[in-house]
């Protein structure tokens, strides 16, 4: 087991992040303000995630940047505010440590229904959300327990902000339906060309469950998920002025989101609901 270490560069008083680091050498910052992983660092100190410098960390506020949990609804498609209310939530840190047989580093956040979700959202529900890592590794499981006595359905998402510049692109998801949010939701069809991080881009690939790859200059980043049908390519404009976030902010990453947004998965009572995304760092070839 390790023990967690308070980062001071990292977080203001009203939302702790605590470290954990791996045999190798790689670390995890993660919060439990939205059950998000901030940071994964390779044992040779590099960021992979982005993180912005300028979050007001505040006890309501999501991160930007990291990995954030959407739930129960994507984006601003359904009833509730943007995104769900799990981002924004104080989360329990379940347990963190060292896996002893293969040196991963592990941290488990969880968050249920309140009296707060309730009066939004009136489900009784479990989430749970395990992050493993090492230097060339961080698979992230979401589970979502239905805990009431009802049937619910719910759209999702790790939001994951991977550290990207202007010039690098993503590939593997040529083909495939896709919604593109930033054009009146018009269904497409993805050409056969990497995407290009020279632009915005906010598009909704369906039925995606194969691997994605970010194509940096000095580094290839694989991109794998299961049990999360969808995934959501999105990177703002500079005129944006997104808040939490510098003006530069918008050419420092791309979010490659594991998502479940087009058909919303359902739970009967006691039923769980399961999805990954690895994220692998892979040598140049
Ligand atoms: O600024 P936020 O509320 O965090 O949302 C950030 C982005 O999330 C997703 O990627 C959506 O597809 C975008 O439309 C949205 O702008």
């Amino acid at each position: 087991m390790t023990t967690p270490v308070p980062l001071e560069s990292l977080g203001g008083e009203a939302v702790p992040v605590l470290v954990i680091a791996a045999r190798d050498g790689a670390r995890l910052a993660f919060s439990p303000q939205g059950g998000t992983i901030c940071q994964w660092w390779g044992a040779d100190g590099a960021e992979r995630l982005y993180l912005s410098p300028t979050n007001p960390w505040a006890a309501t506020d999501a991160i930007r940047g990291g990995v954030p949990v959407i739930f129960p609804q994507f984006a601003a498609r359904g009833p509730l505010p943007k995104h769900g209310f799990a981002r924004a939530a104080r989360w329990s840190v379940a347990g963190q440590g060292l896996d002893e047989a293969d040196g991963w580093g592990w941290v488990t956040l969880t968050f249920s229904d309140s009296p707060e979700t309730l009066a939004v959202w009136p489900h009784r529900f479990r989430l749970e959300l395990t992050a493993r890592f090492d230097t060339n590794h961080l698979s992230i499981r979401l589970d979502v327990t239905n805990a009431g006595e009802e049937a619910f359905a719910f759209t999702t998402a790790l939001h994951s902000y991977l550290s990207a510049d202007v010039t690098d692109r993503v590939s593997g998801l040529a083909g495939l339906e896709l919604i593109d949010s930033a054009d009146g939701d018009r269904r497409l069809r993805a050409g056969d060309a990497p995407i290009p991080l020279d632009a915005p881009i906010d598009r909704i690939f369906l039925n995606a469950e194969r691997p994605i790859t970010l194509e940096r200059a000095a580094s290839v980043l694989r991109i794998e998920q299961s049990g999360f049908c969808d995934a959501v390519v999105w990177k703002p404009a500079a005129a944006d002025r997104l808040p939490a976030l510098p003006p530069d902010g918008h050419s420092r990453f791309v979010c490659v989101e594991a998502a479940v947004i087009g058909a919303p998965a359902s739970l009967a009572p006691n039923q769980r609901w399961s999805g990954t995304q690895t994220l692998r760092a892979l040598p140049l070839s």
